[in-house]
C-alpha cells in the first residue's frame, strides 16, 4: 500500500444524505426521480449504490455534486462538513466540487482534455486552488501518479491522453480526482467501460485509496458482482428509492428485499459473492 504524502492532510469526514428528493416538472406532469433517499457515506468506507438502469443511481451522485438538471427541484439534506450542500451558494459549491468532493466517471476521456499534457491537467486546478508553484504542483502530480500505480510517473506527466491504455487512463483520471486531497470520491461505473482484464486492478486501487487516504467513496454500479467484491455496505435502489441498505455480507447472502434477492439470483454463480466479509478478491491486471 502506498504511503500518504506528508503534504496531504488527513481526510476529515464523509457525507450524510437525508430524505433527498429530486423531481423534474411540476404538478401532475412531475417526474419524481429521487423519492426520499437517506444514505451515509462515511470516511474510510466504500458505500455501494446498486440497482437497475434508470433507478436513479447517477442522479444521486450528480445531485450530491449540485450537477442535477437545471429544471430539477431538489429537497432534503446533503450534509458535508456541517453544511447542507443543497443550500450552499453556487460559488461555494463550485469550490467544494473537485476540491473536497471529487468524481470519477465511466469514461476517463470525459474528464481529460485530449490536447493537454497529463502534467498540465493534473496541476492546473491544484495551482489555482492552492497557489502552489509549477514545480511543487508537478512533484505532487508525480507522487499521486505513483500512488495510483501509473508506470513511470515522471514520464507520464509529459504524455497526452491518447498515449495511455483504457485502464491506465482511468488511473490518470483517478489521480486527477484526488490531486486536491478530497475527502469524498464519487465513482460512477468506474470499470464499466474497461476491458474485463483491467477492471479488477482499478477496483483494487479504489480499495487502497479508501484505506490509505480515509476517503469516503460512493461507488455507483449496476453490477452487484462488483459490489460484492468491493463495497463495505451496499444500498440497492429501485425507482428512485433505496429498497435495501446494509453490510455487504448481509445484503449479498441474506437480502431482505425481494428485488435485491432477484438481482442476486441473476448473478452468475461463479463464486463472485463473498463467503465472508473479508473475502474481497480483486486481482490486479491493468
Ligand atoms: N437530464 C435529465 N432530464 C430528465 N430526466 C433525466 C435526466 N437524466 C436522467 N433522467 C431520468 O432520471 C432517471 C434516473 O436516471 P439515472 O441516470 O440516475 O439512472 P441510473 O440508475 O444511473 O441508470 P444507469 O445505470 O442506466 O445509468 C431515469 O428515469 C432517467 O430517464
Amino acid at each position: 500500500m502506498s504511503a500518504i504524502p506528508a503534504s496531504q492532510p488527513a481526510a476529515s469526514g464523509g457525507l450524510s444524505i437525508r430524505d433527498l428528493t429530486l423531481s423534474i416538472g411540476r404538478g401532475d406532469k412531475a417526474k419524481h426521480i429521487l423519492r426520499g433517499i437517506s444514505l451515509d457515506i462515511p470516511a474510510g468506507r466504500i458505500t455501494g449504490l446498486a440497482g437497475e438502469s434508470g433507478s436513479g443511481k447517477t442522479m444521486t451522485g450528480m445531485t450530491v455534486l449540485g450537477l442535477q438538471p437545471a429544471q430539477a427541484t431538489v429537497g432534503g439534506v446533503i450534509e458535508f462538513d456541517g453544511r447542507n450542500l443543497h443550500e450552499l451558494p453556487t460559488k461555494k459549491l463550485n469550490s467544494l466540487r473537485g476540491n473536497d468532493i471529487a468524481m470519477v466517471f465511466q469514461d476517463p476521456t470525459s474528464s481529460l482534455h485530449p490536447m493537454l499534457s497529463i502534467g498540465s491537467q493534473l496541476t492546473d486546478h491544484l495551482r489555482q486552488h492552492t497557489g502552489m508553484s509549477r514545480r511543487e504542483a508537478l512533484e505532487r502530480a508525480r507522487v499521486v501518479l505513483e500512488q495510483v500505480k501509473v508506470p513511470d510517473p515522471a514520464g507520464a506527466l509529459k504524455k497526452y491522453p491518447h498515449q495511455f491504455s483504457g485502464g491506465q487512463l482511468q488511473r490518470v483520471a483517478i489521480a486527477s480526482a484526488i490531486m486536491c486531497s478530497p475527502s469524498v470520491l464519487i465513482a460512477d461505473e468506474p470499470t464499466t467501460a474497461l476491458d474485463v482484464t483491467v477492471q479488477a486492478g482499478i477496483l483494487r486501487l479504489l480499495r487502497e485509496l479508501c484505506d490509505d487516504l480515509g476517503l469516503a467513496i460512493l461507488l455507483v454500479t449496476h453490477d452487484l458482482g462488483v459490489m460484492s467484491a468491493l463495497a463495505d455496505t451496499i444500498a440497492v435502489m429501485r425507482e428512485g428509492e433505496i429498497v435495501e441498505h446494509g453490510d455487504r455480507f448481509q445484503v449479498i447472502t441474506a437480502p431482505r428485499d425481494p428485488y435485491t434477492k432477484a438481482l442476486i439470483d441473476a448473478l452468475p454463480h461463479d463464486g463472485s459473492a463473498p463467503t465472508s466479509p473479508d473475502s474481497t478478491s480483486t486481482g490486479d491486471a491493468s
